[in-house]
């Protein structure tokens, strides 16, 4: 009883006199832009790197009071069987698309389908990114990415969606705040969608997540 209310008083005090800290994982096919999204969040900058991650990176950053710890996934298909190791337990899972490569859309609906699937990772709100908004034929409607990657049919995940472009910094700044808004959430299978309000209202929206059958 003593130790459950010392417990208690410990981590309040923890709330008051430490940085906050969000666990959050990337993930999506291979040339998605994960890496380009995760420097620019880290240096301001968007450099064009074209080096296919291996295995994961791991990368620290500041922003509005919270530290962000970014895994920055491989998305190639010999690395996809890790994923799911690396989003146990994390604040938030984003999973970025690339928006312009319309002969991957079907490979990455599936495996977003499949990862947020496992029961492991319920409740854990998700953020996909159209990213490459900026390249010719990019899907930027938000009602044409629900019908494509069937994210109503995800359950158990508040599913947010957001148009982005690393290269032209579009969107950036929401997908910023989305990340540390939901920094302070605790996974769980009934989290409550917020509603995501964006400057740019028809290149983000915000799905209920559905009950499991
Ligand atoms: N036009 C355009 N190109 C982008 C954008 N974001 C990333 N790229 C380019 O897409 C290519 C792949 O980017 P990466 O960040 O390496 O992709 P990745 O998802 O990390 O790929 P893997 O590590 O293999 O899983 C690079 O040439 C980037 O410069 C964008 O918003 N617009
Ligand atoms: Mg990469």
């Amino acid at each position: 009883m003593f130790s459950a209310l010392w417990q208690s008083i410990l981590e309040w005090l923890q709330t008051l006199f430490f940085q906050q800290e969000m666990e959050l994982t990337i993930l999506g096919l291979q040339n998605a832009g994960k890496t380009t999204l995760v420097n620019l969040i880290s240096t301001g900058d968007f450099t064009d790197d074209r080096i296919p991650t291996v295995g994961f990176n791991m990368r620290r950053v500041q922003k509005g009071g919270v530290t962000l710890k970014m895994w920055d996934l491989g998305g190639q298909a010999r690395f996809r069987t890790m994923w799911e190791r690396y989003c146990r337990g994390v604040s938030a899972v984003v999973f970025v698309i690339d928006a312009a490569d319309e002969d991957r859309f079907e490979t990455a609906r599936v495996e977003l389908q499949d990862i947020l699937s496992r029961r492991a990772l319920d409740g854990i709100p998700v953020l996909v990114l159209a990213n490459k908004s900026d390249l010719p034929g990019a899907i930027k409607d938000v009602d044409e990415m629900v019908d494509v990657f069937g994210l109503k049919d995800i359950h158990n995940h508040e599913v947010s969606v957001y148009s982005i472009s690393a290269k032209n910094s579009t969107n950036i700044d929401v997908t910023l705040q989305w990340l540390i808004d939901h920094g302070s959430k605790k996974a769980s299978s009934s989290t409550a969608a917020a509603v995501v309000s964006a400057p740019d209202p028809p290149s983000t929206s915000t799905i209920p997540p559905k009950p499991s059958s």
